[in-house]
């Protein structure tokens, strides 16, 4: 499999990707593909899970540390043959043999990314250079979930993969940015000099039914307080903008990415895109229109817009979003409803 890119952006590696297991050769060797998750205990981490294990000739290995996710997420594989769940912290080595990794380990709201920004930078630093190392080592492509926070508060709209980026080097939300850029320069720096097969996803904004309750992100904020009755809170301004990606679909671009013979950094996300006034009078909408919208303050270096260009996607990986805003809501509402044990009546 040739590792440089077929889009002809990056330079070939010096040297070629080194040869699979030995154990791949081997005559008990079955045809199995077996497959880490890093931080596959978090929302979309579980669903490309379930994705993956539906699939009979996929093993997944899960590694998690529960800071932000759940074993409740995976609770239908626990003790299914083809899964194996360990607790662990990608800031410490791995040594596991498999033939793809998808690494998605690193807290991603903006709340639990901010509690303790030391251990996000480390996570996406130390956490990418030992998934590298592990790729390197047993001769797996890996694939790193980044962010559409590497256009920082971006100057041009919608953002292409081209563009560089407008990031603050210094704030608050740098340890989770400028964390996914470096992971990003790891990426690379890897495939050029060791020749890994890499993949680099910029998913933007994604929601859907597993998203923590108290997450702190807009669309599970919203639906949990139309749910309870609470006022909608929406930071002001409330005309930045944001676009939203259903899991399933998010899911379905990742897995294609994985298998296809781009590295990226490829877009993933909805080009939907709306104010977060409108968001709110959507969910209001659909879910509670007795609820009142109160505009509270923001934090700083909120980005004023975000809508991805999926051009490159559409082309590279026969793939766009499928599921319109309208459609996902209700069934992350569905979800939170069960969670909450608000019925539907109330
Ligand atoms: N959801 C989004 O809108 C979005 C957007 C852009 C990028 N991403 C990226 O996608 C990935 C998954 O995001 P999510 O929304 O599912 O978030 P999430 O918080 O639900 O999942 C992250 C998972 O990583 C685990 N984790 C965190 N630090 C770890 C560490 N040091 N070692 C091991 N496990 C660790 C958490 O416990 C959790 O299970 C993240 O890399 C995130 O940056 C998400
Ligand atoms: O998609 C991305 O690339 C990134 O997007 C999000 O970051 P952010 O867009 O700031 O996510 P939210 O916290 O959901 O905020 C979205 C917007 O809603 C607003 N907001 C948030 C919460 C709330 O209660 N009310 C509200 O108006 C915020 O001010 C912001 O403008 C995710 O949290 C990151 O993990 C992800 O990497």
């Amino acid at each position: 499999m040739a590792a440089n890119s077929s889009n002809g952006e990056h330079q070939s590696p010096s040297k070629s990707p080194p040869l699979p297991s030995p154990l791949r050769f081997s005559k008990f060797f079955q045809s199995n593909m077996r497959i880490l998750v890093t931080g596959g205990a978090g929302f979309i981490g579980s669903h490309l899970v379930d994705k993956l294990m539906e699939n009979e000739k996929n093993e997944v290995i899960v590694v998690d540390n529960y800071f932000t996710g759940s074993k409740d997420n995976l609770r239908k594989w626990i003790g299914h043959p083809r899964f194996e769940l360990i607790r662990h912290d990608v800031t410490e080595p791995l040594l596991v043999e498999v033939d793809q990794i998808y690494h998605l380990a690193c807290p991603a709201s903006p709340i639990f990314y901010k509690y303790n920004p030391v251990k996000t930078i480390k996570t996406n630093v130390i956490g990418t250079l030992n998934m590298l190392g592990l790729a390197k080592r047993v001769g797996a492509r890996i694939l790193l979930t980044s962010t559409s926070e590497v256009y920082g508060d971006p100057l041009i709209h919608p953002q292409p993969e081209t563009y560089w980026g407008n990031v603050n080097p210094i704030g608050v939300r740098s340890c989770y940015d400028e964390g996914k850029r470096v992971a990003e320069t790891l990426m690379f720096d890897y495939h050029r000099q060791h020749g890994i097969e890499i993949r680099i996803a910029r998913i933007f904004n994604t929601y859907g039914p597993r998203m923590n309750i108290d997450d702190g992100r807009v669309v599970s904020n919203f639906i949990a307080q139309a749910l309870r009755g609470e006022p909608l809170t929406v930071q002001k301004p409330g005309t930045q903008t944001r676009s939203f990606c259903y899991v399933s679909d998010m899911v379905d671009g990742l897995i294609r990415l994985m298998e296809g013979e781009n590295t990226g950094p490829i877009n993933i996300g909805n080009p939907g895109e709306f104010t977060m006034l409108e968001l709110a009078e959507t969910v209001k909408e659909l879910i509670n229109p007795k609820v009142e919208i109160n505009m509270v303050e923001n934090t700083p270096d909120d980005p004023r817009q975000r809508k991805p260009d999926i051009t490159k996607a559409k082309e590279l990986l026969g793939w766009e979003p499928k599921v319109k805003l309208r459609d996902g809501l209700p069934l992350m509402e569905e979800d939170f409803r069960l969670r909450l044990g608000v019925s539907k009546e109330n």
